[in-house]
């Protein structure tokens, strides 16, 4: 896609190969996506294909086999900051110091740190909850810190690897919601894996299909229902015909990667 800004991370090419066991891993071939500054992307794939592995690239947790990657501002403390499906939160501390965590790497002073982490703290509902520890709440509120963390860090750039996959359905949903809105009124560029197809259309501003492993864009499309979106969305005929497009896009992929 050829955008008139820089885009805000980028990868170019790239290609992954793991070498763990006796057989090489193919996990990325040839992928290119260059992600604009304030926008929302969704990632979508069959299981297996590398959508973990090209979120991970990104972020500079791993290194291509071959390609590029940019981010435009690697001169940032924390150039992107993560959301994982689980294990995002640290048990042993309660829920201001997991919202703090970022600022403290980051090197935010302890009165500054309290503060933004408060303030993200109430933006996520959890005010009241401030000092309990992870074990105390439900796996939304668990998640909701994860979320609060990565936006009180600052970072332009947030890369969410399935976000609310371990969510039951009706939590899901809310959350959905939520993230959406707080992404609304920050625009940070986000990079999102996720399996929902419907998730991934209510909150991106485009939907990239993986093939199966070896991962490759198979189409990347642009989502231009008005914002702001809430569930209403997924009422409609259009709403409908694009996830309908999408999981044509994916059948035949999850069904061979399933039979790997
Ligand atoms: N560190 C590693 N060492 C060896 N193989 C790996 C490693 N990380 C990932 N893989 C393999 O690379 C492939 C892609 O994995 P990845 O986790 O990126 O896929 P995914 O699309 O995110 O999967 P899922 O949707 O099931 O989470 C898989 O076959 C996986 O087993």
């Amino acid at each position: 896609m050829t955008t008139a800004t820089s885009p805000a991370v980028g990868a170019t090419g790239v290609s992954k190969v793991f070498f763990a066991g006796k057989e090489p891993v193919w996990a990325l071939e040839d992928v290119s996506l260059q992600v604009e500054e304030g926008s929302f992307t969704c990632v979508v794939g069959p299981s297996g294909c590398g959508k973990s592995t090209l979120l991970r690239i990104l972020g500079g947790l791993e290194k291509p086999t071959s390609g590029t990657v940019a981010l435009q501002d690697s001169s940032h403390k924390i150039p992107a900051a993560f959301v994982f499906q689980e294990h995002g939160v640290f048990p042993w501390v309660n829920v201001l110091d997991n919202v703090a965590f970022g600022l403290r790497m980051s090197g935010v002073r302890r009165n500054e740190r309290t503060e933004r982490s408060r303030e993200w703290i109430a933006r996520v509902g959890l005010s009241s909850f401030e000092k309990s520890y992870p074990h105390e709440l439900s796996g939304g509120m668990r998640q909701r810190i994860a979320i609060a963390r990565a936006f009180a860090t600052g970072s332009p750039v947030l890369l969410m690897d399935e976000p609310l996959g371990a969510l039951d359905a009706q939590t899901r949903l809310l959350m959905q919601e939520e993230l959406v809105k707080l992404w609304e009124a920050e625009r940070k560029t986000v990079v999102m894996v996720t399996h929902g197809i419907e998730e991934a259309i209510l909150l991106g501003d485009r939907v990239v299909v993986m093939s199966a492993r070896p991962g490759r864009i198979k189409e990347d499309i642009q989502v231009d229902f008005p914002r702001p979106r809430t569930m209403e969305l997924e009422r409609t005929p259009e709403f409908g015909e694009m996830r309908y497009r999408i999981w044509e896009l994916l059948r035949d992929d999850v069904r061979a990667s399933a039979a790997m």
